[in-house]
C-alpha cells in the first residue's frame, strides 16, 4: 500500500527567490523505514515539512493514504501521521505523562474526557520510551535527551499509521540512539511507516530500508542504503575521503577520513 505519493513536488520559502526543494517525484510505502539525507541546507527538513502539510509546494502534489493531503483536516490527519520534530515545545506546568497523553488528543473532543483505554495507550507508550520512572516528573526538570524520549512516546500514544522525525537522534546517547532505531525498525515490523531525517550515515546503512539523498535541494538518488551510499557519492557530496567497509556479520558501515 502506498502512503505518500509525491509527484512533480517543488517548494520556495515566501520571500525567496531560490526552490528549496526542486519538483520531486516520490513514493513512499506502507511498512518502510525511510532515511532522508544529504548535506547541511539539502532539503531534508523542507521535504518533511512537505509530507506534514506544514509547507504548501509552490508545484505538484502531495497523496497520503491516495488522498491529496490538502483535503486532509488537521484531525484526520493526526489520528494517522505522528510527528517528531526538533523544536517541540511543551508547557512547563505539565508532566511527562500529560504531554504524552497529548498524543491522544485528535481522537476526542475537547470537552470529552480521557478514557480508560486512553490511559492504557499513554502508559504503554511511557513504558516503550523507558519513561515510567519519569512519568510524574515536570517535563521542564527532564534533560534533553529524556525530553526526546517524551517526544517520541507522544508520537507512539497517537498510534499512528506513519511516523515522520526531524533528526531524531540528537540529544540522545549512543544507547538512547540506538535503542531509538531499533524501536523504530520495530515499529516498521507492525506495518508503521518511519520517515526520518538521519545525519548518521552507519546508522542509515544499518537500519533503514530505504534512503532519499538530497544535495541543494534536488532529490538525487534514492534505493537502498547500500546502493545509493557508496564510498564514492558519499565522499562527493560531502567533501570528505570516505571508504565502505564490512563486519563479520556482513554489515556494512563508511569510514571517514
Ligand atoms: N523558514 C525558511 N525560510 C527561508 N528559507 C528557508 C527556511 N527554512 C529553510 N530554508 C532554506 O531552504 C533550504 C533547505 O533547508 P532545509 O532546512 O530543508 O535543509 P536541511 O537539509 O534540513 O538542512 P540541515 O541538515 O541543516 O537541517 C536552505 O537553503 C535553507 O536556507
Amino acid at each position: 500500500m502506498t502512503v505518500f505519493e509525491l509527484a512533480n513536488v517543488a517548494c520556495r520559502y515566501p520571500g525567496s527567490a531560490d526552490l528549496a526543494l526542486r519538483p520531486v517525484d516520490l513514493t513512499i510505502d506502507a511498512g518502510q523505514f525511510w532515511a532522508l539525507c544529504g548535506p547541511n541546507g539539502s532539503g531534508k527538513s523542507t521535504l518533511l515539512r512537505c509530507l506534514t502539510a506544514q509547507l504548501t509546494p509552490v508545484s505538484g502534489t502531495v497523496s497520503f493514504a491516495g488522498k491529496p493531503l490538502a483535503e486532509w483536516t488537521a484531525q484526520a490527519r493526526a489520528q494517522q501521521l505522528a510527528v517528531v520534530r526538533q523544536t517541540n515545545q511543551a508547557k512547563p506546568a505539565l508532566t511527562v505523562r500529560e504531554v504524552v497523553a497529548l498524543g491522544r488528543t485528535p481522537f476526542r473532543h475537547f470537552w470529552q474526557a480521557t478514557t480508560s483505554a486512553d490511559r492504557e495507550v499513554v502508559a504503554a507508550a511511557l513504558r516503550q520510551c523507558d519513561l515510567q520512572a519519569l512519568a510524574d516528573r515536570p517535563f521542564s526538570a527532564l534533560s534533553g535527551g529524556q525530553q526526546q524520549r517524551v517526544w517520541l512516546a507522544l508520537a507512539l500514544a497517537q498510534t499512528p499509521s506513519v511516523i515522520i522525525l526531524d533528526e531524531p537522534t540528537t540529544f540522545l546517547d549512543i544507547h538512547y540512539q540506538l535503542d531509538l532505531l531499533k524501536r523504530l525498525k520495530a515499529l516498521t515490523q507492525r506495518r508503521v511507516t518511519v520517515i526520518a531525517v538521519l545525519h548518521d550515515l552507519n546508522q542509515v546503512l544499518q537500519f533503514a530500508d530505504t534512503v532519499a539523498l538530497l544535495a541543494a535541494g534536488t532529490l538525487l538518488a534514492t534505493g537502498t542504503p547500500e546502493d545509493v551510499l557508496t564510498a564514492k557519492r558519499v565522499g562527493q557530496l560531502f567533501q570528505v575521503e570516505a571508504s565502505r567497509v564490512q563486519d563479520r556479520a556482513g554489515q556494512s558501515a563508511l569510514i571517514f577520513h
